[in-house]
């Protein structure tokens, strides 16, 4: 019998993308969509290229208009799904797209976002050491940010592997998506256009103890890190440059050897051969992460460079693995592996 999947915030970006996995999902039926200010709606205005869709009308969100599903996704902003998930009853798996239970320490989550913590979830990030165990059979299902996914599956190699000092830095850059299809005046097409922008420096993004979560407890110590975002020019992707001081007696081979061992299995995280470097436009719209590492012998750095598209593999794809999983479902069913290029 098919699974029936709900999806709150279907207006959005990260909705729209959930919709566009699950129309070629084998195993699920679409159910009711909900969105807010567009309630009442076409689908096929908001998101015209799901085109199956485009007669289905947007619901308000409500517990009531999301009662009855095996599965509903939540992809609403910040602080808008725990009213939701707690009317929703036990039984019905619940995946969360936004922040609200990632964090385990209620003060970090206090501290970078301001307001009481709601509890944590089951991370949704299957790749990291102990996350599928949690997630089989799970009715919550708390989806990393993209970020986060993008850092933690470039760097947790070296962790795993003992490699790296708990001190990192990550430098990444975002396509607008990642910012949500509200109207935001620095994100105006003439504001981004043909520049690229740092924002969310010096310590403040609220992704920072989120990646510090994930890589802390891989590494079995805790790591600081300093991350810096950027703004790119582009609609979708995420690419991350994440290094850290090399262990002493580090050579690239045992690097190298590190990743080829954590990665071999992992049917959405793809080490390069050596010498070619991962790029946004080789993940467009696939739910694959490329990933490249070297050692610096000179500056005594492991750089590791990971890029996945930022709705896909960074929001939606993963929500729908994490799916998978907790129902007991093929992990690779309905996630393409394959970009679009060029
Ligand atoms: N974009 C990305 O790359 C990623 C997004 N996420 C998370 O996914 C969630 C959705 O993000 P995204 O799709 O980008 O955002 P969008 O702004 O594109 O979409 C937001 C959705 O939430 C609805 N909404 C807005 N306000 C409310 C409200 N007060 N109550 C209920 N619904 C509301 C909107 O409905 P309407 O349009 O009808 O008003 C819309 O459907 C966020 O929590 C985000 O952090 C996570 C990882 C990456
Ligand atoms: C480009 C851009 O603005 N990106 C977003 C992160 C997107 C994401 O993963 O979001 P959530 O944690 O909100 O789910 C940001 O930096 O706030």
């Amino acid at each position: 019998m098919a699974v029936r999947a709900a999806v709150a915030g279907a207006s959005g970006y990260a909705g729209g993308e959930i919709l566009r996995l699950l129309t070629g999902h084998p195993e699920v039926e679409i159910g009711a969509l909900t969105g807010n200010s567009n309630a009442g709606r076409r689908l096929g205005t908001l998101q015209p290229h799901l085109t199956p869709l485009a007669d289905r009308v947007l619901e308000p969100t409500s517990a009531e208009t999301l009662a009855g599903h095996d599965v509903v996704f939540l992809a609403l902003p910040h602080g808008q799904s725990a009213a939701v998930a707690e009317r929703l009853g036990d039984e019905v798996l619940v995946i969360d797209c936004g922040a609200d239970f990632r964090l385990k320490d209620a003060g970090e989550w206090e501290r970078f976002y301001g307001t009481p913590h709601a509890g944590t979830w089951p991370y949704g990030l299957p790749e990291l050491p102990g996350a599928r165990d949690a997630l089989r059979g799970s009715r919550r299902v708390a989806v990393p940010g993209c970020y986060p996914t993008t850092a933690s599956l470039t760097l947790f190699p070296a962790f795993a592997a003992g490699l790296v000092e708990p001190d990192v830095v990550v430098v990444a850059a975002s396509g607008t998506s990642g910012a949500g299809k509200a109207l935001k005046p620095h994100l105006l097409g003439s504001e981004v256009m043909g520049s690229m922008s740092p924002y969310g420096v010096g310590g403040v993004h609220r992704h920072t103890p989120e990646m510090v979560q994930n890589l802390s407890a891989v590494a079995g110590e805790p790591v600081t890190i300093s991350f810096t975002p950027t703004l790119a020019p582009m609609p979708r992707g995420i690419l991350a440059t994440c290094t850290a001081k090399a262990r002493p007696g580090l050579t690239g081979d045992r690097l190298r050897e590190a990743y080829e061992k954590a990665l071999a299995a992992e049917p959405f995280v793809h080490l390069l051969p050596e010498g070619q470097w991962p790029s946004t436009a080789a993940v467009y719209g696939s739910n694959t992460v490329l990933v490249q590492v070297a050692y610096d012998e000179a500056a005594n750095r492991v750089v590791a460079i990971g890029a996945l598209d930022n709705l896909t593999k960074g929001t939606a794809g993963g929500a729908v693995q994490s799916m998978n999983i907790a129902l007991g479902i093929p992990e690779e069913t309905g996630l393409p592996v394959i970009g679009v290029a060029p």
